[in-house]
């Protein structure tokens, strides 16, 4: 932990606040076990989307299912760190209604990718 890392005080430089942004980033990316899985399935849209050289509306819809998807994991990883900030390890059933719910908005994100995955990539292998 470096002394990046105790500041409490707002960020004063563009920078700063950058370099806080990726740490946050890489932070998701590298320690959340389901981004792997987010990161495969988008690497394998991204190089079918090559492969069947899909249209650009095509590609909007692929590059927004995989931000969209994304997006919503840092979301439920916010919602998780919070959640642990606050009950420390105490059963609350508070604590559980929030991230189950914050579970399903990833799977629904999730769900929706693979919709537009479907729609978009089934036709091109008939
Ligand atoms: N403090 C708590 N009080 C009540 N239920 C909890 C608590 N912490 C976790 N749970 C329950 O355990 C489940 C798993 O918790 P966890 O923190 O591992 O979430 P997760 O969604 O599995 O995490 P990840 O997204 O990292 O896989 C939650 O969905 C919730 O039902």
């Amino acid at each position: 932990m470096d002394s990046h890392d105790k500041q409490t005080t707002k960020n004063h430089r563009f920078t700063q606040a950058l370099y806080h942004a990726i740490h946050g980033t890489w932070d998701v990316f590298s320690r959340e076990r389901n981004m792997r899985y987010h990161v495969t399935a988008a690497v394998v849209a991204v190089i079918a989307g090559f492969w069947f050289k899909i249209s650009e509306q095509e590609w909007l819809w692929i590059i927004f299912a995989i931000f969209f998807v994304f997006l919503s994991e840092f979301a439920n990883t916010v919602a998780e760190s919070l959640t642990d900030l606050i009950v420390r390890g105490r059963y609350d059933p508070l604590a559980k209604r929030i991230k189950d719910v914050s579970a399903g908005s990833v799977l629904l994100s999730a769900t929706f990718a693979v919709i537009v995955g479907a729609i978009i990539f089934i036709p091109k292998f008939f």
